[in-house]
């Protein structure tokens, strides 16, 4: 168990992080998520005394970082690739960790073997691959057989099967009942990684909880509904009190969303009717819509390029003041905006 409290960390005039607290429980994956810049990093620093915080302090089982008596046997940390001498093979690098931390020479293959490196552990890390880096840095962490592990991007570098590998590996620890702590601003990567989440943003706390109950909460479900019939099952659930859209104004074909309806009274509504149904789903917007959505207010920097939403906003976007691009469509709770039926009238099915 993690217990960060109040971190306040500002350099000169720019704060980092601004009285964070949050925890790490143990036999859980806990995703660290922030936009670019929202102080991850630098609370992770903090946590390990490798900078120095105004305010705060993280306690891991009770114990500030700079009281374990031998750190690697409790606290795993790989913070960035790091620096391994080129010429020296994964395996020396190993044993020489191994040799200046008091751990036994045999507990460097069963790690490499853990992290997949049995081939490469005798080549120089000069050849290594980011993924390979990777792999070694994890096997690093993993020789002290710590009970709590942190990981800054961990899957930085990593094909798509390395990253469904550190999930394996990840999970499999939190499995024994470690805490993980695991940071990122890859969104798709954490929703396949964590099951707990730590959002933060501009340094600030916005949220902490399971990845579903994040999910849930700010993000809406909807019903999509394909149908040669469109038009009619339209006019039939906006009778009944529902907003309708389409789901991409490009794509007929893909039919129409609905809200303030629910799927059982589409289905009912289309069969009592006569209406045909080719498609009828319950879709929820993804952990990327629902992170937009929930640090909307607080990203720190923004791209030019706008974003490719899930679901198109009902009505057309304010233009928000800087000119750059509303993320994430309207925020939840908000009323979708006038319903739109004019592209229903195409019979799409
Ligand atoms: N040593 C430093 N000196 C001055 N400012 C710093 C320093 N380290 C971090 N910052 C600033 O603190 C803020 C948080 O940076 P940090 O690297 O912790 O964010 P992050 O969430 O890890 O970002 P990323 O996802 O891009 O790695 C940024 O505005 C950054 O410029």
């Amino acid at each position: 168990m993690i217990e960060v409290r109040n971190i306040t960390k500002r350099f000169g005039d720019v704060t980092a992080v601004s009285d964070l607290s949050f925890d790490v429980h143990d036999g859980r994956v806990t995703g660290f998520l922030g936009p670019n810049g929202s102080g991850k990093s630098t609370t992770m620093r903090c946590m390990l005394g490798l900078d120095q915080p105004q305010s705060g302090e993280a306690r891991f089982a009770g114990k500030l970082y700079t009281e374990l008596t031998n750190p690697l046997h409790e606290v795993g940390v790989l913070l960035d690739a790091g620096y391994v001498h080129p010429a020296r093979s994964g395996r020396d690098h190993l044993r020489w960790m191994a040799t200046s931390n008091g751990i036994g020479i045999e507990r460097v293959d069963e790690v490499i073997d853990t992290v997949g490196l049995s081939d490469a552990a005798g080549r120089p890390v000069k050849g290594f691959s980011l993924g390979m880096r990777q792999r070694l840095g994890l096997a690093g962490v993993l020789l002290g057989d710590p009970h709590t592990i942190i990981l800054d991007e961990p899957a930085n570098g990593l094909d798509p099967e390395g990253i469904r590998w550190i999930r394996d590996v990840l999970r499999h620890l939190a499995s024994e009942g470690r805490a993980v702590l695991v940071s990122s601003h890859l969104l798709s990567e954490m929703a396949l990684i964590a099951n707990e989440l730590v959002v933060i943003g501009q340094g600030r706390l916005v949220e902490q909880g399971p990845v579903d109950q994040f999910v849930e909460r700010h993000s809406d479900a909807w019903v999509q509904v394909r149908s040669p019939q469109l038009a009619q099952l339209v006019d039939l659930v906006q009778a009944d009190g529902a907003r309708a859209r389409p789901v991409d104004p490009a794509a007929p074909a893909a039919g129409a969303a609905l809200t303030n309806i629910s799927i059982e009274q589409v289905g009912a509504l289309a069969a009592a009717n006569g209406v045909v149904l080719h498609e009828l789903v319950v879709r929820r917007d993804s952990l990327e819509d629902a992170f937009l959505r929930a640090t909307a207010g607080v990203q720190e920097y923004r791209s030019g390029v706008p974003e490719v939403q899930s679901m198109p906003p009902a009505a057309p976007p304010t233009a928000p003041p800087s000119g750059m691009p509303t993320p994430g469509g309207p925020p939840p709770g908000m009323p979708p905006g006038p319903p739109q039926t004019g592209s229903f009238d195409g019979g799409v099915s």
